[in-house]
C-alpha cells in the first residue's frame, strides 16, 4: 500500500487537515456527504462552502463515494462531527483495508453511551485501540489552511504507530509531537470546547481579559480533575491538546465554540444560533456528556454545569456568572 490518505469528512478541519496531509507529501482523497462539495474541490480546488478562499493543492481530490475514498488508503482520516460517527461508521468500515490506521480529529464524548471517539471507533469497527490515533492540538481550520505554523499531538496506544503518523502529518507548517495519551488528548479536547462556549458567554456580556483568564484556568483545573480521574497523564492537559486548544479556541473569534457562547451572552437563543450557521459547536451538545461522566465519576465540573444549565435554557448567561462568583469558597489547589 503506498501514501494514500482517505479522509471522511469535508467541513472546514477535514479539508485543512487535508492541506497539512498534501503538504506533507501524501495522496489525499476526502469523502464529502454532498457531492456539490465534492466537485467543487475536483473542479475549483476549493472547497466553497467550508474553506472558501483557500486554494487546495492539486493531490487532493475528493468523492461522495466512500469505497472510492477508501481504496489503496492505508490511513483513514476521520472528521465528521462527533455526534454523527456511530451513524457514519458502517458506511465506511466495509472499505477499510484490513492494516490501515484510524484517525480521528473530532473533539467530543458521545451522548448517551458517553464514550469517547476513539471509543466509538473501537466499538463499532470491533478495532483494536493501537490501531486508532487521535490528532488534537490548538488548531483552528482556517489559520492551518493558510498555513500559519502550529504544533499538535498525535497520540496512538502503540507508540510506533503515533511516530509513523507523525512523519506523515509533519509539513513545513505543522509540527506534531506524539503521545500515548489518547484519552487524555481526547478529553482535553472535548473539554477546551466546553469552556469556550463559556468564554463566549462572557464576552458576549461585554466583560473582559480578567473574566476570561480565569475562566480559562478554572476550565483548565475542571478539565484535569475529570481526565486524571479517568485516567489521563496530568502533563497531557499542561501540554498542546489540553492548555494549548484551551487557549487558542477560548482567545480566538475563528472558534464556533466561543461564537456560540458570544451568541448566548448577548442574548440569541440555542435555536436562532443553530438556524444562523451550519457548522458544528461541538461543546453544545459534549456539555451533557461531560457532566454526566462527571456526575458518575464523583468529580466536581461547576463550568460544564453550568454551561449545559444554559445551553438547556435553564440558566441565563448573566445567572452563570453570578453562580460562578457565589459559590462556596475553596482552596484553589483543592
Ligand atoms: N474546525 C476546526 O478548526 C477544528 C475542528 N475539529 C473537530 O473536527 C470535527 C469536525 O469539525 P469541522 O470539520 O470543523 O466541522 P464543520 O462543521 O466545518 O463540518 C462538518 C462536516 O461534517 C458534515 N456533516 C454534518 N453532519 C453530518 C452527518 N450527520 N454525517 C456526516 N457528515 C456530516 C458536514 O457536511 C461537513 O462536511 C469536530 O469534532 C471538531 O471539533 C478539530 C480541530 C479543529
Ligand atoms: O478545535 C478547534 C481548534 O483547535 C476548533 O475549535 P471550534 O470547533 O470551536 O472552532
Amino acid at each position: 500500500m503506498g501514501d494514500k490518505i482517505a479522509v471522511l469528512g469535508a467541513g472546514s478541519w477535514g479539508t485543512a487537515f487535508s492541506i497539512v496531509l498534501a503538504d506533507a507529501g501524501n495522496d489525499v482523497c476526502i469523502w464529502a456527504r454532498r457531492e456539490e462539495v465534492a466537485a467543487a474541490i475536483n473542479d475549483q480546488h476549493e472547497n466553497t462552502d467550508y474553506l472558501s478562499g483557500i486554494e487546495l493543492p492539486r493531490t487532493i481530490t475528493s468523492t461522495h463515494d466512500p469505497e472510492q475514498a477508501l481504496a489503496g488508503a492505508d490511513v483513514v482520516v476521520l472528521a465528521v462531527p462527533s455526534q454523527s460517527l456511530r451513524e457514519n461508521l458502517p458506511t465506511f468500515l466495509p472499505y477499510v483495508a484490513r492494516d490501515a490506521v484510524l484517525v480521528s480529529l473530532m473533539k467530543g464524548v458521545e451522548l448517551g453511551t458517553l464514550k469517547r471517539m476513539s471509543e466509538v471507533i473501537e466499538e463499532v469497527g470491533d478495532i483494536r485501540a493501537e490501531r486508532i490515533a487521535v490528532v488534537s492540538g490548538p488548531n483552528l481550520a482556517r489559520e492551518i489552511a493558510r498555513r500559519e505554523p502550529a504544533a499538535s499531538v498525535v497520540a496512538c496506544a502503540d507508540e510506533s504507530v503515533a511516530t509513523m503518523l507523525q512523519q506523515r502529518v509533519h509539513s513545513p507548517a505543522f509540527r506534531p509531537y506524539t503521545s500515548v495519551d489518547v484519552l487524555g488528548c481526547e478529553y482535553g479536547g472535548a473539554y477546551k470546547n466546553v469552556v469556550a462556549l463559556c468564554v463566549g458567554m462572557a464576552v458576549g456580556q461585554g466583560f473582559g481579559d480578567n473574566t476570561t483568564a480565569s475562566l480559562i484556568t478554572r476550565g483548565l483545573a475542571e478539565t484535569a480533575r475529570l481526565a486524571m480521574n479517568l485516567g489521563a497523564n496530568p502533563l497531557t492537559l499542561m501540554g498542546l491538546a489540553g492548555l494549548g486548544d484551551l487557549v487558542a479556541t477560548c482567545s480566538s473569534p475563528l472558534s464556533r465554540n466561543r461564537t456560540f457562547g458570544e451568541k448566548l451572552g448577548q442574548g440569541m437563543t440555542v435555536e436562532e444560533i443553530y438556524a444562523s450557521t451550519r457548522q458544528v459547536a461541538e461543546g453544545a451538545k459534549s456539555c451533557s456528556s461531560l457532566r454526566a461522566l462527571a456526575a458518575r465519576t464523583g468529580v466536581e465540573a461547576p463550568i460544564v454545569d453550568a454551561v449545559d444549565e444554559v445551553v438547556q435554557g435553564r440558566l441565563t448567561t448573566s445567572q452563570l456568572m453570578d453562580a460562578f462568583i457565589s459559590r462556596d469558597t475553596k482552596a484553589e489547589l483543592s
